[in-house]
């Protein structure tokens, strides 16, 4: 990327110089016939896992970035909707069922799902019931096309098929003992546990799988985000990469000052000249000039104006602007 800035004078001049309008008939060897597509390609979607122990804060951590990436197309797809359910002979026995395990989800529809999300369809995510656990058998929860996708859960990282899908792998650490504790807040408020068998489960199931499975996966992070949703640091040098990640249009959104010329099928048709490695010396020279005077023309739009009234030859007042003559200028950045 590089950087120049324009001075008011050299900006006033260009403006005023010698006006070419019109977008002039190529040279018959400079352009080929193809038809131009859209200038607004889709982008791939930004793929992110947050993987991390139970009651680590993942939820917490995408529920934030989420929230940052306000002015995004932003979906958050959990792994535990893709638990595979318990069936009756299961659930009879349901203290000697391991959750913890990578067999208890169904990673070949996971996997599905977020192929289709990748190539911006629609998914049907199944609803997961952590109190009955199975799924809801008439209900689904409709995943749109997005262009960030978070998958998280506690062994987004295992299977290899999944992580390939990723751009971005975040690992939430916190302490076992806090994280236990909040699983026991959390079991017994909102999943309809009791105490005794949550510390159960966690002693059976839970933490043995967190060191067989989970933990190791954290080699595959990118980032490993210390004291969850506590570390905003981190969670904002996170959104920052992924801003920066989701393109040039976005400098606007992070930069307030920042204009970007929107691309027009004219513009284009230049820029195609201009690179023509067949265009004359004459031709190249005019549309190098035309697509100059466009960008100069947009920041003199930015320069500063005051109030000015006139008196027009038909004697009435007309109310326009002045340009303030302050020490200013307009920088151009070139992607
Ligand atoms: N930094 C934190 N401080 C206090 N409580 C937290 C914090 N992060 C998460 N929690 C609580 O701990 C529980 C589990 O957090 P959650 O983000 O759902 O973790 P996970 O998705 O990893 O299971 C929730 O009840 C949540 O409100
Ligand atoms: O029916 C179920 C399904 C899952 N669990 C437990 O949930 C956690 C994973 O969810 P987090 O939100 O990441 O904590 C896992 O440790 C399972 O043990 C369950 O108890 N019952």
């Amino acid at each position: 990327m590089s950087e120049a800035s324009i001075s008011i004078e050299y900006a006033m001049e260009k403006a005023s110089g010698p006006h070419f309008s019109g977008f002039r008939t190529p040279t018959a060897t400079s352009v080929s016939s193809t038809t131009f597509s859209d200038a607004n390609v889709p982008r791939e979607p930004f793929v992110i896992g947050v993987s991390g122990g139970t009651a680590s804060g993942k939820t917490t951590v995408c529920d934030m970035i989420i929230q940052q990436l306000h002015d995004h197309r932003v979906v958050l797809v959990n792994q535990d909707s893709f638990y595979r359910g318990l069936n009756s002979e299961e659930l009879k026995r349901v203290h000697e069922y391991n959750f913890d395990h990578p067999d208890a989800f169904d990673t070949e529809q996971l996997l599905e799902c977020i192929k289709k999300l990748k190539i911006g369809h629609s998914v049907q995510v199944p609803v997961y019931d952590f109190k009955l656990h199975r799924r809801s058998s008439d209900s689904f929860r409709q995943v749109n096309a997005s262009d960030v996708i978070i998958l998280e859960g506690i062994l987004v990282f295992h299977d290899q098929r999944v992580r390939n899908l990723m751009n971005m792998k975040i690992f939430v650490d916190a302490d076992a003992d806090v994280r236990l504790a909040r699983r026991i807040r959390r079991d017994t408020v909102e999943r309809g546990r009791d105490v005794n068998s949550v510390l159960e489960q966690y002693a059976k199931f839970v933490k043995p799988a967190f060191d067989d499975f989970v933990l190791p996966s954290k080699k595959y992070a990118d980032v490993i985000i210390p004291r969850g949703g506590d570390n905003h640091v981190a969670i904002d040098l996170i959104v920052q990469h992924i801003r920066t990640k989701l393109g040039q249009h976005d400098l606007c959104k992070i930069y307030p000052n920042v204009y970007v010329i929107q691309s027009t099928f004219q513009i284009r048709g230049m820029h195609t000249l201009i690179r023509d490695r067949d265009i004359s010396k004459h031709d190249f020279v005019f549309y190098s000039d035309r697509l100059i005077r466009l960008v100069v023309e947009h920041g003199l739009g930015h320069l500063p104006f005051t109030e000015k009234q006139v008196v027009t030859p038909t004697a009435t007042v007309y109310t326009g602007v002045d340009f303030c003559k302050k020490l200013c200028g307009v920088s151009i950045v070139r992607r």
